[in-house]
């Protein structure tokens, strides 16, 4: 589903060239929720951003949908991208648009007819538990209801993939699980591929299958959370995952 071949990022400074990613490879299967963890700095935001080319590459391939990115016309970079949704830790709505009219946004710019988009802003409406905000500007509502609302957005396209950076880093752990569950129930309805970078590891453990655990611009271990016993070998994945690891696999928390 999401194939990254040897992809680094380089940023250049006045002090010469930043590393933000080394040359990395990492495959998420289709249907995954598949974690990024690592500290501040480790090149996980920089990682997702390059999977829907967000942030070039500087070397290697980035492919998704069996489409490989780096390839893309610019024309063919923007249909590749319907297929790939994205959300952010601050939303990024548009403040002087209703929640219906950030949901058609991208419909418009893809050039979907009136009639259809309005069908559509509706079924994503109905997904995130919106229906009765379809009016309601940006600055009327909460941190978790504007987060939905980004989520319908997101989905508006029918994406394969939803690309999650610190999704709820803004909202309270209470408001965290209830977009958690609508990110679970996003991947199990309509078998959207998910990728969610977080600091949160009780986030992370609560969620994702598997992980990938960063460090100074490189993955350094990928891990299966999913009951399999498997135990973290890095020094840097047993720091961040912790003795808590244990205690959560049954789901203590945000249930
Ligand atoms: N546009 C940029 N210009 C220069 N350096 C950058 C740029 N974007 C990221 N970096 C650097 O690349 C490295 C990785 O950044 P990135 O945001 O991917 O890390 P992160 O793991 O997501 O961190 P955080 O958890 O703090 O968001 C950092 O050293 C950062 O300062």
């Amino acid at each position: 589903m999401i194939v990254l071949e040897q992809v680094s990022k380089s940023y250049r400074s006045k002090d010469g060239l930043i590393s933000a990613v080394a040359p990395t490879s990492l495959e998420v299967a289709e249907g995954e929720i598949f974690g990024i963890i690592g500290q501040s700095g480790a090149g996980k935001s920089t990682i997702l951003r390059m999977m829907n080319l967000l942030e070039a590459p500087t070397t290697g391939s980035v492919i998704v949908n069996g489409r490989d990115l780096t390839k893309c016309s610019p024309q063919e970079l923007r249909v590749a991208r319907r297929s790939i949704g994205m959300i952010f830790q601050h939303f990024y709505l548009l403040q002087n648009r209703t929640a219906a009219d950030n949901i058609a946004f991208p419909l418009e710019i893809s050039g979907v007819p009136k009639k259809n988009r309005e069908q559509r802003v509706k079924q994503c409406l109905e997904i995130v538990g919106l229906e009765d905000k379809a009016s309601a500007y940006p600055a009327q509502l909460s941190g978790g209801q504007k987060q939905r609302v980004a989520i319908a957005r997101a989905l508006a396209t029918e994406p394969k993939v939803l690309l999650c950076d610190e999704p709820t880093s803004a909202l309270d752990p209470q408001t965290t699980g209830v977009i958690l569950e609508f990110i679970r129930d996003i991947n199990k309805r309509f078998g959207v591929t998910i990728v969610l970078v977080s600091h949160d590891m009780e986030v992370v453990k609560h969620i994702c299958g598997r992980i990938a655990v960063m460090e100074h611009g490189s993955i350094v271990e990928t891990l299966d959370l999913s009951g399999t016993g498997q135990k973290p070998t890095t020094e840097i994945a047993k720091l961040l995952l912790g003795d808590r690891r244990e205690a959560l696999k049954g789901g203590v928390a945000y249930v």
